[in-house]
């Protein structure tokens, strides 16, 4: 395919009902291994501070099994940052955290911390890896993570997900369409990802610019009922389809 789109599957959500009873199963290492024979070009696992479902000895097995690509989601603090240097995950992505939060609620506000963000972005580039700011469809919010000098960032679809009229996911639609263009002018790769799932994720696909999707819930949901493999393959399949749209701005 000309211009493919790559799945980042997150397997979070494979660490919370383990860690619910505190076993050693499901483990997500297995997970891991499972979807990338299955479609996924890259696996998403969120080290969150307070260590709620993956843990620091899931990212350390995770980097040294992982034969794709690793995207660490993590909060700009000095403790993850040294974490990231000492494992090398091939991507960190930077995302706001708040501990008391179901899940991520909003992008970074990286021009409210553009310096902190833009060293952190330096420490990782030392260090060999490459980041991703998980951002808003907010244009100043873009121009802020070009001036820190992320390669890539990845746009909120959270949003666009929640949407509860056919009316609002057009409007949130549009948003991410513009945006994708606006971060594109400006020479950053765009990732995408947040709430989507089966339903809602084709609009979002067919975005030509848009390089990776990262998505776990849904997937991690499905696969309860339908093995991770089917869940993996036909996510991606979904994805794969919709890139042969027309473009739909
Ligand atoms: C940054 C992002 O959009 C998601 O990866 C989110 O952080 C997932 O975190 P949870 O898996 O804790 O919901
Ligand atoms: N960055 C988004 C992600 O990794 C997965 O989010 P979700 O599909 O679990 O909502």
């Amino acid at each position: 395919m000309k211009n493919p789109i790559l799945l980042g599957v997150n397997i979070d959500h494979v660490a919370t009902v383990r860690n619910a009873r505190g076993t050693d199963y499901p483990d997500p290492v297995q997970a891991a291994f499972i979807a990338e024979q299955n479609g996924a070009d890259g696996i998403t696992v969120h080290l969150r501070e307070d260590r709620r479902h993956i843990t620091d000895r899931d990212v350390e097995i995770l980097a040294r099994t992982i034969q794709t690509r690793m995207n660490l989601e993590m909060a700009v603090t000095d403790e993850m940052l040294s974490i990231a240097e000492k494992t090398k995950p091939a991507y960190v992505c930077l995302v706001p955290e708040k501990r008391e939060e179901l899940t991520t609620e909003g992008g970074l506000d990286v021009k409210g911390q553009e310096s902190k963000i833009k060293e952190a972005c330096e420490r990782m580039a030392e260090a060999g890896i490459q980041v991703s700011l998980f951002i808003d469809t907010d244009e100043e919010q873009i121009d802020a993570a070009a001036r820190t000098g992320a390669p890539l960032i990845e746009l909120h679809t959270g949003h666009y997900a929640d949407a509860t009229t056919e009316h609002e996911r057009e409007v949130e639609l549009v948003k991410i369409q513009r945006a994708v263009s606006h971060a594109v002018g400006q020479g950053i790769q765009v990732n995408a990802g947040h709430g989507l799932q089966y339903h809602n994720v084709q609009p979002i696909a067919a975005i030509k610019e848009i390089v990776e999707l990262n998505i776990g819930h849904a997937i991690i949901g499905r696969a309860v009922f339908s093995g991770l493999d089917q869940a993996v393959s036909e996510m991606k399949k979904l994805m794969v389809e919709a890139r042969q749209w027309p473009y739909l701005v």
